[in-house]
C-alpha cells in the first residue's frame, strides 16, 4: 500500500528529528537514499575545514599539535563516538580504517586467547572482513571459520578465540542480539569484536552493558565524516592492560615523544594507534559527529525502522520487483528490492533524482538515515521507482552499466 502524500506530510510535521536535516547541506531536489554508504555533507564542516587550514596549518604551522590539540584528535574523537556506540569515553579512538582496526583487534583476540586455533565469522558478512581475517589467519597459522547465521551458536566451541560478527548487515539488514552473542561466546571462552559500520549512528548500540569485547566502526556512512572518514576502535575496559595489536605504531606508544627504542603499549584504547593521524580528515569527522548532538538514537532507530517499512510496503505493489521484508524486531536502516537488472534500474532512478545503490546480483539498496530522511522522500522514491519500472527507461542504452563503483 503506497502512503498517501497527505499521510506522509503529516507524518514529517510530527517528526522530534526533523530539525536534524538542517543540519547538513543536501542538494535541492535530491531524495538521498545512501547515507548508508557516504553520509552528506554536514553544513559547518566546509568552514570547519577552512578553518583548520587557514588557521591551524597555515598560521599555526606545527605548533598546531599542541595548541591546536591536534595530537589528541584521536583519542577525542573517540570519546565523542563513544556515546554513540554505548561505550565510556576512554574506550574508543578514531583512526585509520575499518580493515585496519579489524586486523588490530583479531590479532589482539589471538594474543588474548593461546592455544585456539579459530576465528569465527558469518558467511556472507561484508568482504572486508572476511579479507583481513583470511590475511591474519595465514599470518598466525589459524582457521578462520564462516558458517551462515543459523550456523553461528552450534560453531562456538573452546578452540573458538573469536567471534567476529558485524551488528547490522550490510545487505540483509539483519541485526545480531548483541548481548546474547557475546553471552554464548564467552560461555566458551572465546572473545567478540563487533563491526558497527552499519549500526553506529543508525542503530541503539550498547556496547559495555552488552558485554562486548572489541568493536570497529565507520565513520564515512552514518557518522558523516565524509568520504573515507577516520574509522574507530573500541576495547573494553578490562582488556585495556593485556590487549596487544599485532600492528603497533609510535602514535600507539606510552611516551611516542621519547623516541624509544622499543615498543611500549599506551593506557587503553590509545595503544590502537599507530601513526600520525590524517588532521583534515580528522577535523571534518569531528563535524559529522557533531550531528548528533542532543539526539535520542532510540528515535533515530524507530524513525529509520518507520521509513522502512513504509518504503517496503509502498514498494512491495510494484510490478517486476521482489521487496525482501524487513527482518521482524529490529533491522539495519536500509532495504533491499530485487530486480534481474539492478543496477540499470538504479541508474535510471539516480537520473531521475532518487540516489541508492546497487549490490550484485540483483539488490537495489534504500538506506533511510533519521536524521536527514523525510517521510515525503519515501513518496518520491516510491513514484520513481514506479515510474522507471513502468516506463522500462532502464533498457535504455544511458543506463549500461559503467564505472566501478556501484
Ligand atoms: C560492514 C562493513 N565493514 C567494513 C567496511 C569497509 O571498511 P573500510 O573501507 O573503512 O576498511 C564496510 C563498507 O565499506 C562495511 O559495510
Ligand atoms: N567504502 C565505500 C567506498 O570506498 C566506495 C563506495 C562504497 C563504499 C561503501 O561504504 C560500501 C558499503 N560499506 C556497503 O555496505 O556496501
Amino acid at each position: 500500500m503506497q502512503p498517501t502524500p497527505a499521510q506522509l506530510a503529516a507524518l514529517d510535521a510530527a517528526d522530534p528529528l526533523a530539525h536534524a536535516r538542517g543540519r547538513f547541506r543536501l542538494p535541492e531536489g535530491l531524495v538521498y537514499l545512501d547515507g548508508n554508504s557516504l553520509g552528506p555533507l554536514p553544513a559547518a564542516l566546509p568552514d570547519a575545514l577552512a578553518a583548520t587550514v587557514a588557521g591551524e596549518w597555515g598560521d599555526g604551522l606545527i605548533r598546531s599539535w599542541n595548541d591546536a590539540g591536534w595530537i589528541d584528535l584521536p583519542v577525542q574523537l573517540g570519546a565523542a563516538i563513544a556515546p554513540i556506540v554505548g561505550a565510556e569515553p576512554d574506550s574508543v579512538v578514531a583512526c585509520d580504517s575499518v580493515s585496519l582496526n579489524l586486523f588490530k583487534l583479531a590479532s589482539a583476540a589471538l594474543g588474548l586467547r593461546p592455544g585456539r586455533r579459530t576465528i569465527l565469522m558469518e558467511a556472507d558478512d561484508f568482504p572486508t572482513d572476511a579479507y583481513v581475517m583470511q590475511g591474519l589467519a595465514r599470518l598466525a597459522g589459524v582457521t578462520l571459520k564462516r558458517v551462515p547465521r543459523a550456523d553461528l551458536l552450534a560453531a562456538l566451541n573452546d578452540d573458538v578465540a573469536l567471534l567476529l560478527l558485524t551488528h547490522a548487515h550490510y545487505v540483509t539488514g539483519h541485526v545480531h542480539d548483541m548481548a546474547a552473542m557475546n553471552a554464548a561466546a564467552h560461555a566458551v571462552g572465546a572473545l567478540t569484536l563487533w563491526d558497527l559500520s552499519h549500526s553506529a549512528g543508525a542503530l541503539v548500540v550498547r556496547l559495555d552493558a552488552d558485554g562486548a569485547d572489541f568493536a570497529v566502526g565507520c565513520g564515512y556512512k552514518y557518522l558523516n565524516g565524509g568520504p573515507g572518514a577516520p574509522a574507530f576502535a573500541y576495547l573494553a575496559r578490562r582488556h585495556w592492560d593485556a590487549a596487544l595489536p599485532a600492528l603497533t605504531g609510535w602514535m600507539g606508544h606510552a611516551a611516542p615523544f621519547d623516541f624509544a627504542g622499543d615498543y611500549a603499549p599506551a593506557a587503553g584504547a590509545r595503544r590502537l594507534l599507530t601513526g600520525t593521524p590524517p588532521i583534515l580528515a580528522m577535523r571534518a569527522l569531528e563535524a559529522g559527529v557533531a550531528t548528533f548532538a542532543g539526539i535520542d538514537l532510540a528515535q533515530a532507530e524507530a524513525k529509520s525502522r518507520a521509513l522502512v517499512h513504509l518504503f517496503a510496503d509502498g514498494a512491495a505493489g510494484l510490478p517486476g520487483v521482489t521487496v525482501d521484508a524487513p527482518p521482524a524486531g529490529r533491522h539495519a536502516a536500509h532495504v533491499i528490492i530485487r530486480h534481474p537488472q539492478a543496477r540499470r534500474v538504479m541508474a535510471a532512478l539516480i537520473a531521475r533524482g532518487v540516489v541508492g545503490d546497487m549490490r550484485p546480483p540483483d539488490a537495489m539498496r534504500f538506506g533511510f538515515p533519521a536524521l536527514t530522511t523525510r517521510y515525503a522522500d519515501v513518496g518520491l522514491a516510491l513514484a520513481a521507482l514506479q515510474a522507471v519500472l513502468a516506463s522500462g527507461e532502464w533498457q535504455d542504452e544511458r543506463f549500461a552499466p559503467r564505472g566501478m563503483v556501484s
